[in-house]
């Protein structure tokens, strides 16, 4: 049996990643989310994710229980090694990752391939400033990392635009899937 590949969804804040996530989830059961583990109060909402305390999160870290972890926005985030559990019966397996860890992500979990989501700039914005769930002032400085590139050496990435309806978006990554496992 072939081992479930993790697919790392990416992209500047507001562009969809979450979103893209759970409907995806919801037309292919086979398509399942890694819940990650947030120093983000969990009633922040968004996805199913689990929120600890930095103090939580740094001995969860220390005693090896991430298999990938990193900081951006000023939180810190961690991704569990997904269970045999998890992977049994599964598709792929989906996960909100930064960009700045695909590399290492790539080495991590194996078969790996990235899904990079992109939007207009005034598109980004006007999701932020809609969504409300940063303020001003952490809305601006997520929008100032929008332009962070995908490294070199990724060895599976498809990139689609997540502008225009979310239906659309769903669509052509499910016939991306299709076409890769035909
Ligand atoms: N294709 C779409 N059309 C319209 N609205 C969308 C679309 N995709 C996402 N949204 C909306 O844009 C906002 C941002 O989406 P989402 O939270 O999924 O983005 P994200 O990339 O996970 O953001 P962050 O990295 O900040 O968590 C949400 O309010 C969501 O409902
Ligand atoms: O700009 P980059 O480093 O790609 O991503 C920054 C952060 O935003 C996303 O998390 P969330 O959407 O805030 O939960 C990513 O998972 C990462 O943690």
């Amino acid at each position: 049996m072939s081992p479930v590949p993790v697919i790392a969804v990416v992209g500047p804040s507001g562009v969809g990643k979450d979103s893209v996530m759970a409907a995806l989830a919801a037309r292919d059961p086979g398509l399942r989310l890694i819940r990650r583990v947030i120093t983000r109060p969990e009633e922040a909402g968004g996805e199913p994710f689990t929120g600890v305390s930095p103090q939580e999160f740094e001995a969860m870290r220390a005693a090896g229980g991430f298999a990938l972890s990193w900081q951006a926005h000023g939180l810190s985030y961690g991704i569990p090694m997904p269970s045999d559990a998890e992977r049994a019966g599964a598709r792929a397996l989906l996960v909100n990752l930064s960009r700045g860890v695909l590399l290492r992500a790539q080495e991590v979990f194996r078969p790996f391939a990235v899904l990079s989501l992109t939007a207009r700039p005034e598109v980004l914005a006007a999701r932020l400033a809609a969504r409300g769930r940063e303020d001003v002032a952490d809305q601006a400085r997520r929008l100032g990392r929008a332009d962070m590139a995908l490294p070199e050496g990724l060895r599976r990435e498809i990139t689609i635009d997540n502008s225009g309806p979310l239906d659309d978006t769903v669509e052509a990554v499910l016939a991306h899937l299709q076409r890769e496992s035909a």
